[in-house]
C-alpha cells in the first residue's frame, strides 16, 4: 500500500467520543489516515461509494443502524474491504457469528489497545488478497491471450502426454486441418488414427518420434496424414518437449505441405518420365543404370542392356501425322513394357528410341547373352503384331541392340554407346534384326589408365588451364563468370573436363586440382576487382573435396593468400553433394556463407529437386542445366521444367542462372519467363584468362 496517500477509514459509530479514541489510538501508533463517521445505513452507503474507505471500523449496535447489516452490505460491496467490529458488550458466540458472516476481526472497547494491531493485520492481509486477486487476473489473461494464439494460427497444434503418448488438447486449426468438428472426437482417438496407418506412417513409428523428442531434443520431419474422411495427406511435424503446468508434454505443431510436396513430385516427374508415354526418361534411365551396374559388380551378376529402334516409324509419322505418331510410340511403350519384368526398365531415349534395361539376369556371360537375346526376340515378336490407330492397321519392325554387364571399367555411357553400336549394325544387318555388342575392352582399359597417370603428372607440369565463361544479364553486360577447368595434354590439345573430372575424382587426384582451381580462380578474381569489374567467379566444386574435413579451412587460407574478395566467390554445388550428407553440408556452408561466399546448385532439376532440403540451404542461386535450357522451346516436358524452376526460384527468393544458351530462340524464351542471367555460346565460350581481360575491359568502356 502506498503510504504516501493516507487510508481512509470509515467509523460506524453513534457515540462521536468513541470514534475520537479509536482514532487517536491509531494515530498514536503512527498510522496515517483520514475518516468519516456515520450512524445510519443510508450515511453508511453513501459513504462505502463517494468515500471509498480502505477500513471499516464499526460498533455492533447502534440506535438507528447496526454492525452486522453494515457487514453484509460491505461484504455485498467489496469483499476485499477489512471490517472489524469495534465494540462495548459483545458475548464470544456473537463474535464467532460475526467472524463466520466476514468480520475481519472484533475489538472490544475495553480493550482498545488491540485496535492497532487489528487494524494494521487486516490491512496487511488486504493487501495480500489485492496482490492474489491481481495475479488470478494476469493469470486469467495470459490464458485467454495463449488461447487465442493457440486457436489463431493457421497450423495444427497438439498437446501430448509425455509419458502415455496420448493427446491431451488441440487447437481450432486442426480441427479444420484434419476434417474433424469437435475435439472430443479427436481426443477419444489416437495418433494412428490421423496417421496414414502403414509404415512408415503409423502409431508405432509416431511413438518413436516422441521418444527420440524426449530423448533427443525437437524433431522436425515430414509425416503422411490422414483426414477424418480417409484422405491421405502431406504435414511437416515439428515436435519439443514442453513442461506445461509442471507436467511433462509434448508439444506437435503440424504444417500442411500438400502444395510443396506437389510441387516437388511435379519436377520429380517432368524430369523423369516421358510426357507421351509415361515412361521413365533418358535421365531416369541412366541413373537406375548406374545403380544396376554398381550391383552386378557387387554380386557378379549379369544384366544387360537392349537399344529398341522402330523401323519405319519415320515414314509413318511423315506420312500420317504426328498424332498417328503419337498413338503408335504409345501402343509400343505399352507392348514394351508388357515384355519386361517388375525389377526391369523400358524408358524412352528419345524420338523413336527406347532401351531396356534387364537386371540380374544369370551368373555368367554367355547365359547373360542369351536370356537378354531371348527377351530381344520376344519384343521383335510382340513388335511384328500390326497396331491399330483410327481403324488402320499400321506394320513396324524393330532393330535391337545389346550389350551386357558389368564389363570392368566400364560406365553407363560405355553402355549406352555400346548398344547403340549394335542396334546400328542391327539396322545395317537388314533391319528388324537383334544384334549383340563385342566390346573392344582391352583397349578402352589401357587408355584409362594411361589417362590416370598422366593426369596425375600434369599439375606439376603446369598443364591445367582455367577458363572464364561470361555470365550475362538481359542486356549482355557481364555480371559474372564461371571457372571451367581444361587440360592441355600434350598432342592432344586441350581435354574436356567431362574426359578427365571423372577420373580425377575416382582416383583423389580431383583434392590437389579443386585447389589448383580454387587458388587460381581467386587469383583471377583479385585481378578483376583491382581492374574494377565487379563481377562474381562461380567455381566448381567435386563432392569429394567439399567433404574433405578441412575443406572450410582450405577456402579460407587460399582467400586469405591471394586475397581475393569473398563476397565475389561463388561455389557450384551439385544437388546430390547437398542431399548426400545433408547435416555436415549445411554446416560447412554456413561458415563459409558467413565469410561472404555464396553458393549455387548446379544442374538443378537433374536431381532431386527436394524443395524441403533447398529451404534449409543457405543457397544463393540455382542453375538451370543445358539439356532443359536447349529443349525448353520446342519440348513442352522441359519447357514446364524451365517454368517449375523458376517458379520454385521466385518461391525461395534465388537468383538463376540458365546455363548453355546456344540460340536467341533460347533466350527470349528464358527471358519471357523471368530468368535474368544466362551463360552459354549465344554470348561466348569458356575464354581464356587474356582474352576475357580484354572483353571485360571492353565492356567497361
Ligand atoms: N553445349 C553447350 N555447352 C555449353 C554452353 N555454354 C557452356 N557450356 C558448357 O557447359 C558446361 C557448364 O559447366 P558445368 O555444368 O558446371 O559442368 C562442368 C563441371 O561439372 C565440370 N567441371 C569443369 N570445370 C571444373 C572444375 O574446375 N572443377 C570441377 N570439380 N568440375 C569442373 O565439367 C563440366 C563440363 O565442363 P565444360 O566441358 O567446360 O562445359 C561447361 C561449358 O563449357 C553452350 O551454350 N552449349
Amino acid at each position: 500500500m502506498n503510504t504516501d496517500i493516507p487510508l481512509r477509514i470509515l467509523f460506524v459509530e453513534d457515540v462521536p467520543a468513541d470514534a475520537e479514541l479509536a482514532a487517536r489510538i491509531l494515530s498514536k501508533e503512527g498510522l496515517a489516515f483520514t475518516s468519516i463517521r456515520v450512524e445510519t445505513q443510508e450515511e453508511f452507503l453513501n459513504a462505502l461509494i463517494e468515500y471509498r474507505p480502505d477500513l471499516i471500523l464499526s460498533d455492533y449496535s447502534l440506535p438507528q443502524f447496526d454492525g452486522m447489516r453494515a457487514l453484509r452490505l460491505a461484504l455485498a460491496h467489496n469483499v476485499n474491504l477489512p471490517f472489524i467490529i469495534v465494540t462495548g458488550s459483545i458475548d464470544e458466540e456473537t463474535a464467532v457469528d460475526c467472524i463466520k458472516a466476514g468480520a475481519w476481526d472484533y475489538v472490544l472497547k475495553e480493550r482498545m489497545a488491540r485496535l492497532p494491531f487489528a487494524a494494521k493485520s487486516a490491512l496487511e492481509r488486504r493487501k495480500i488478497r489485492l496482490s492474489q486477486a491481481e495475479s488470478a487476473v494476469m493469470l486469467r489473461e495470459s490464458e485467454r491471450r495463449y488461447r487465442e494464439i493457440f486457436n489463431a494460427t493457421n497450423e495444427a497444434i497438439f498437446i501430448d502426454d509425455a509419458a502415455t503418448g496420448q493427446m491431451i488438447d488441440v487447437n481450432d486449426a486442426m480441427l479444420r486441418m484434419y476434417g474433424y468438428s469437435s475435439k472430443q472426437e479427436v481426443l477419444a482417438g489416437s495418433i494412428g488414427d490421423l496417421s496414414a496407418n502403414r509404415p512408415p506412417y503409423s502409431q508405432a513409428e509416431a511413438e518413436q518420434h516422441l521418444r527420440r523428442t524426449l530423448e533427443q531434443g525437437p524433431q522436425t520431419f515430414e509425416w503422411l496424414a490422414r483426414k477424418r474422411s480417409g484422405e491421405e495427406f502431406w504435414t511437416e511435424v515439428s515436435l519439443r518437449g514442453s513442461d506445461i503446468g509442471g507436467k511433462g508434454r509434448i508439444l506437435a505443431v503440424v504444417r500442411d505441405i500438400t502444395e510443396r510436396k506437389a510441387a516437388e513430385t511435379a519436377i520429380h516427374h517432368l524430369a523423369y518420365f516421358d510426357a507421351l508415354t509415361g515412361l521413365p526418361n533418358r535421365r531416369l534411365f541412366r541413373d537406375r543404370l548406374n545403380q544396376a551396374l554398381a550391383a552386378a559388380q557387387r554380386s557378379n551378376r549379369w544384366g544387360a542392356v537392349l537399344f529398341v529402334d522402330l523401323d519405319q516409324f519415320k515414314q509413318i509419322n511423315d506420312a500420317r501425322g504426328h498424332d498417328v505418331g503419337d498413338l503408335l510410340l504409345k501402343q509400343v511403350s505399352e507392348r514394351l513394357n508388357r515384355c519386361r519384368r517388375d525389377e526391369d526398365t523400358v524408358a524412352r531415349q528419345g524420338g523413336d528410341e527406347f532401351v531396356v534395361l534387364l537386371v540380374h539376369l544369370a551368373a555368367t556371360h554367355s547365359a547373360a547373352i542369351r536370356l537378354a537375346t531371348r527377351v530381344a526376340e520376344k519384343i521383335r515378336d510382340a513388335a511384328s503384331v500390326p497396331f491399330q490407330i483410327g481403324g488402320l492397321d499400321y506394320h513396324i519392325g524393330v532393330s535391337i541392340g545389346i550389350t551386357v554387364f558389368p564389363k570392368a571399367t566400364e560406365n553407363v555411357d560405355d553402355l549406352l554407346r555400346e548398344a547403340d553400336t549394335a542396334m546400328y549394325r542391327a539396322k545395317e544387318a537388314g533391319r528388324n534384326t537383334v544384334s549383340y555388342f563385342e566390346p573392344a575392352m582391352q583397349e578402352a582399359v589401357q587408355a584409362r589408365f594411361a589417362l590416370e597417370h598422366d593426369l596425375r603428372q600434369a599439375l606439376a607440369r603446369n598443364e591445367m588451364r582455367l577458363l572464364l565463361q561470361p555470365q550475362v544479364d538481359g542486356q549482355g553486360r557481364f555480371v559474372g563468370a564461371e571457372a571451367l577447368v581444361r587440360w592441355e595434354r600434350p598432342g592432344q590439345g586441350l581435354v574436356s573436363p567431362m574426359v578427365f573430372i571423372p577420373v580425377a575424382e575416382e582416383s583423389g587426384i580431383i583434392l590437389a586440382l579443386g585447389r589448383w582451381v580454387l587458388e587460381e580462380a581467386c587469383r583471377l578474381l583479385k585481378q578483376l576487382d583491382a581492374a574494377g569489374h565487379i563481377l562474381r567467379l562461380a567455381v566448381n566444386v567435386s563432392p569429394r573435396q567439399f567433404r574433405q574435413p578441412d575443406f572450410v579451412a582450405c577456402v579460407c587460407e587460399v582467400l586469405q593468400t591471394t586475397g581475393a574478395d569473398p563476397t565475389h566467390l561463388v561455389l557450384e554445388v551439385t544437388e546430390g553433394l547437398v542431399i548426400e550428407n545433408i547435416h555436415d553440408t549445411i554446416a560447412k556452408m554456413i561458415e563459409l556463407n558467413r565469410l561472404g561466399i555464396r553458393f549455387s546448385i548446379d544442374d538443378f532439376g537433374t536431381g532431386y529437386s527436394s524443395l524441403a532440403y533447398l529451404k534449409r540451404l543457405p543457397l544463393h542461386e540455382l542453375k538451370i542445366d543445358r539439356t532443359f535450357v536447349q529443349d525448353a522451346p520446342t519440348d513442352p516436358n522441359d519447357a514446364a521444367l524451365v517454368e517449375t524452376i523458376l517458379a520454385v526460384a521466385r518461391h525461395l527468393n534465388l537468383s538463376v542462372v540458365a546455363e548453355g544458351v546456344e540460340t536467341k530462340i533460347q533466350l527470349d524464351f528464358l527471358k519471357q519467363r523471368g530468368c535474368e542471367v544466362f551463360q552459354g555460346y549465344f554470348f561466348d565460350r569458356p575464354l581464356l584468362w587474356p582474352h576475357f581481360q580484354e572483353k571485360a575491359f571492353l565492356q567497361m568502356r
